[in-house]
């Protein structure tokens, strides 16, 4: 899984627990610091490790074992719950089991499955009475907006009430986990911790939580006569704002920096977290949003992905920039390589052949929504 000729890519492991205590708890000097580390890693390779998040081995462990759990349902439950079969047109509001060749960000065939999820919104999952995280009460909008969905589960007969549980805790806290890197992000924008907070708004009722099993490229096989290129998942920089990874100890994720492909190694306990399209663009390319693949050959592997979106009618004014801070132009010239504004459709362009690329004024969740129709297969 890890070519012994592709360098290793030195991800940054950076403790953002300072990031999560109460305002009144955090030192000013520890926070700094943070900000540094994040700062240092966003500006120079868009990706980092995160320590200190919060998340227990135990609940690593069980949400790991859920997510096992979820694939391993009848091929028929799958199906009931498949976007696909469902005719569920716009992936944005997928919610759901994605089949292996469902979805893909290139020409090539994504050899894995997928489960997606999002917010919990009680009033709508009756029977559903465990409160995992709390006692919020979060009662269904009226009118959904083109990110927002309810989620579909395996019923009990399939699934255990437990791994369900495992999987909406894991989103509340990856959520919280997300809420706290805001904060330190801000800072490393320049600004006062909380300035990005107000955006972010209701961004967890639209952010997504996709689970994957990628199986080996072996066990794809082609109907076609020519036969199609396999991958993990395709050469993609992420459209968001910041993702976050859970993955198992095994590697897989490559990023491409320095004009190659780089492996990045695991560290068991933290979470990748890289920077997405919007949130780069907003920073005139000044924070990285990294072109990055999953690559597994032979390898079975499972990970789970939190894309964490600011509110969906948010409008975050895009950084100035002074004279003395003009952006690079190789800066400039790697903002063409966006997933965010390249055609990713079956026929569009691939990623060098993007368009040049404006911030359009259109809220954060018009961008996203449309690129999401993109990917389904
Ligand atoms: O599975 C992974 O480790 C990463 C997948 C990924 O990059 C994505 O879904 O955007
Ligand atoms: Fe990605």
């Amino acid at each position: 899984m890890s070519p012994a000729n592709k360098p290793a890519l030195e991800v940054p492991v950076i403790d953002v627990s300072v990031l999560l205590k109460n305002a009144d708890e955090a030192s000013p000097e520890d926070l700094k610091i943070c900000a540094d580390e994040l700062k240092a890693a966003v500006s120079s390779i868009g990706v980092f490790r995160i320590s200190g998040h919060g998340i227990s081995n135990e609940d690593q462990t069980d949400a790991s074992d859920a997510v096992k759990s979820l694939f391993n349902v009848s091929e028929a439950e799958k199906h009931r719950l498949s976007v696909k079969a469902n005719n569920i047109k716009s992936a944005a509001v997928a919610r759901g089991y994605i089949g292996i060749g469902e979805e893909s960000g290139s020409h090539r065939v994504e050899v894995k499955e997928g489960f997606s999820m999002g917010y919990r919104w009680d009033a709508v999952e009756a029977g559903f009475t465990p409160k995992p995280m709390g006692t919020k009460t979060r009662p269904v909008p009226e009118t959904l907006n083109a990110l927002q969905a309810v989620n579909v589960w395996p019923t009990e007969d399939h699934l255990d009430l437990q791994s369900r549980i495992s999987m909406d805790s894991l989103f509340e806290h990856m959520t919280r986990v997300s809420q706290a890197l805001v904060r330190g992000f801000s800072m490393a924008m320049g600004e006062e911790a909380g300035y990005l907070t107000p955006y972010c708004k209701g961004g967890e009722n639209i952010s997504l939580l996709r689970l994957f099993h990628y199986f080996p490229y072996s066990q794809y096989k082609s109907d076609q006569s020519v036969d199609v290129e396999r991958i993990g998942s395709s050469p993609h920089t992420d459209w968001g704002f910041l993702t976050l990874i859970m993955e198992p100890g095994i590697g897989g994720l490559e990023v491409f920096h320095d004009g190659e492909w780089n492996t990045v190694p695991p560290v068991p306990g933290t979470l990748v977290c890289n920077v997405g399209d919007y949130f780069s663009m907003l920073t005139n390319g000044k924070f990285v949003s990294p072109l990055h693949k999953v690559v597994t050959g032979d390898e079975e592997r499972y990970s789970i992905v939190y894309f964490y979106y600011p509110g969906y009618n948010s409008h975050i004014p895009q950084q100035t920039c002074s004279q003395d801070q003009e952006v690079p132009s190789s800066i400039r010239d790697g903002l063409k390589s966006y997933s965010l504004v390249t055609d990713q459709s079956a026929n569009g362009a691939d990623l060098d052949q993007s368009e040049s690329i404006t911030l359009d004024d259109v809220p954060f969740g018009t961008y996203i929504a449309r690129k999401w129709e993109q990917v389904a297969r």
